[in-house]
């Protein structure tokens, strides 16, 4: 399969089990997945449904026990932990619930640190910051550290540095599960906003109102996708964020 026409993500017949003090967790019971460029994708369902653990699955930060990932066409099956670091850098942003920025860094260097590491060179990749962070309304915090700002703030901050080298596949999970409604609805806004430019997003959460947000939801169950359907409403009509932007404070 030719990288242009490849989905951006595929999995086939994940497993994952966590073995831990007390009985093993089925957390993931065999997932295929693929996702096409510009598709943004919510994987929604209850808590312990295994969301969060298929989400690290796909962007590498577990192994699965069994089964096969590819991005961009390419099986990730040899990858050691060196090489997903190298192709997360270049192919998939995260942004997590709780931001996991780096607290003594400021906020500049949290979101040029990424494009650093990938090589990218120190003048491009303040330009690169300088625009994100204009685009997400933190012109001015650029030498705040992350505990100086707001949640809705920090998860900005995440989300310029998951951006800041163009990654083909961002992630999200539950990137609004520590914010108050605005930060919620901002976040949303966001997401939104780089879906509609383009941006191929698969967002986990166990809200049903914000995964209306995406064009597809798939409803995940005890391990396994048990729905997986095609909004109508999704943010490419205009339609699926205003059910969360009239959320309330
Ligand atoms: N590192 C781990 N060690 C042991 N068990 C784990 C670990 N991570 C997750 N689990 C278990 O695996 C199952 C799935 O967890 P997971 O966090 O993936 O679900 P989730 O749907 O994301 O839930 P939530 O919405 O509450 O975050 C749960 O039973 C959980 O307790």
């Amino acid at each position: 399969m030719s990288e242009s026409t490849a989905p951006v993500l595929r999995a086939e017949g994940l497993v994952k089990t966590h073995y831990g003090e007390g009985a093993p967790a089925h957390a993931v019971r065999g997932v295929d997945l693929s996702v096409a460029r510009g598709e943004f994708v919510a994987i929604t369902g209850p808590s312990g449904a295994g969301k969060s653990t298929l989400l690290h699955l796909l962007g590498g930060l577990q192994r699965p026990d069994k089964g096969s990932i590819w991005l961009d066409g390419e099986c990730t099956d040899g990858y050691d932990e060196a090489r997903w670091a190298v192709e997360r850098r270049r192919r998939i942003g995260i942004v997590f619930q709780f931001f996991n920025l780096v607290s003594d860094l400021s906020v500049a260097d949290n979101v040029e640190l990424p494009a650093l590491l990938a090589g990218v060179p120190p003048k491009q990749a303040r330009a690169e910051r300088e625009a994100l962070l204009e685009e997400l309304g933190l012109t001015g915090k650029e030498r705040s550290v992350p505990g100086e700002l707001s949640g809705g703030e920090q998860q900005r901050v995440a989300l310029a540095r998951a951006l800041v080298n163009h990654p083909p596949l961002l992630l999200a999970d539950e990137p609004a599960g520590s914010l108050d409604s605005r930060g919620t609805r901002e976040v949303m806004r966001l997401l939104s906003r780089f879906h509609q430019r383009g941006q191929t997003i698969v967002l986990v959460t166990h809200d049903a109102r914000l995964a209306s947000a995406a064009d597809r939801v798939i409803s995940f169950f005890d391990g396994r996708i048990v729905d997986d359907a095609a909004l109508d409403g999704g943010p490419s009509s205009g339609k699926g964020i205003s059910g969360v932007l009239e959320l309330k404070d």
